[in-house]
């Protein structure tokens, strides 16, 4: 028998992305709810405990919800989107490539939380320097990124795209999350290995999908008098053997004049650089990928194959 898959949330920006990977797969039953009933709560509690993987694109308090409707459940498996259960120490962390063990962990786990998409890129830097020992723990860590438009879900598509929209946005890159205290410091922070919390300054770009996650660093506050050679030699050594993430050769980025934010739009990847210049203090690291990719709804489908591998 197919396992039997059900996006709950699967009208919304991250939902509908997930069933376009899914649409030509034949190996799994996707279960569906009409878009007028998605948000009738027993029709949803049927089909979540008919599932045998329910992937939640919802926001955290439906999510959490969700969560509650197969707790007495043994047989349905859960992968959650969205914030709300990202540094509980019960859930799998669904970032595949932080850790060799990590996709048997996802594999065998009931409860796997989906990582956040800044959270991929700013993780996806600093753990591998954390665990090679070349950042300090208590280091001052900023993240300075920007998003495509596409992730603040629907509501902010629309104020995006839509003429006559009544709240319109028009700029074409705005900061936000001014107060300094976004739902996913917490994340970067647990999974980044870090005792402090970074200083994240997140913004969005008039583009619909893409991302930049930018972790400036000075060199003479690392230890082991780590340079760009061996901050990259770290991260190409962390990553290899997978195709997912990938570690751009010094020499390509050094020839680089500028990184394009919807370069990896519509891929599942994630490219890390690390720019400088040999005998300069400082470098600057920085990921690339697709806010809705890698971002969230790539890693969902490849966190659910992973489980269905158990
Ligand atoms: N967009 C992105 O780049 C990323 C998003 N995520 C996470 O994915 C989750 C979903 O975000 P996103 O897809 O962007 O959001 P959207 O607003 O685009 O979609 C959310 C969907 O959930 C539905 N919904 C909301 N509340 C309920 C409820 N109580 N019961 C049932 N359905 C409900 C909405 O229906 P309605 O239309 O009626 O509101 C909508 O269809 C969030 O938790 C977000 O953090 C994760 C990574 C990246
Ligand atoms: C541009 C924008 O608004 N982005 C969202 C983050 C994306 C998201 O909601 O999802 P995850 O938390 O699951 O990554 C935000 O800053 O709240």
């Amino acid at each position: 028998m197919k396992p039997k898959i059900f996006i709950d949330g699967e009208h919304g920006t991250t939902g509908l992305q997930i069933r376009t990977r899914m649409a030509g797969r034949d190996d799994v039953e996707l279960l569906s709810i009409p878009e007028a009933e998605r948000r009738n709560a027993r029709l949803r509690e049927d089909l979540l405990n008919s599932a045998d993987v329910a992937i939640l694109c919802l926001p955290d308090d439906a999510a959490k919800e969700a969560v509650a409707m197969v707790a007495g459940n043994n047989s349905v498996r859960i992968i959650d989107t969205s914030t709300a259960h990202r540094v509980n120490p019960d859930w799998a962390y669904g970032f595949a490539e932080m850790d060799r063990e990590q996709p048997k962990k996802i594999s065998g786990a009931r409860y796997v939380a989906n990582p956040g998409c800044y959270p991929t890129g700013a993780i996806g830097l600093l753990r591998p320097l954390r665990l090679a020992g070349l950042l300090p723990e208590d280091y001052p860590v900023t993240v300075n990124a920007v998003s495509g438009y596409t992730g603040g879900g629907k509501q902010m598509i629309a104020q995006m795209e839509e003429a006559g929209h009544p709240d319109p946005i028009d700029a074409p890159h705005f900061l936000y999350g001014l107060t300094l205290k976004h739902k996913h410091v917490p994340e970067m922070q647990v999974h980044g290995l870090l005792s402090r919390a970074p200083l994240f300054s997140p913004s969005v770009g008039k583009f619909p999908q893409g991302m930049i996650v930018q972790v400036p660093l000075y060199l003479a506050d690392l230890n082991d008098h780590a340079s760009l050679g061996s901050i990259h030699e770290a991260l190409a050594a962390h990553y290899a053997g997978q195709d997912i993430v990938e570690v751009v050769d010094l020499k390509e980025s050094a020839n680089l004049a500028r990184v394009n934010a919807v370069e990896l739009a519509d891929t599942d990847r994630m490219k890390l650089y690390v720019f400088g210049t040999a005998g300069a203090p400082h470098v600057n690291l920085v990921a690339l990928l697709d806010n809705l990719g890698k971002g969230a709804s790539g890693a969902a489908v490849q966190n659910m194959d992973l489980m269905l591998k158990a």
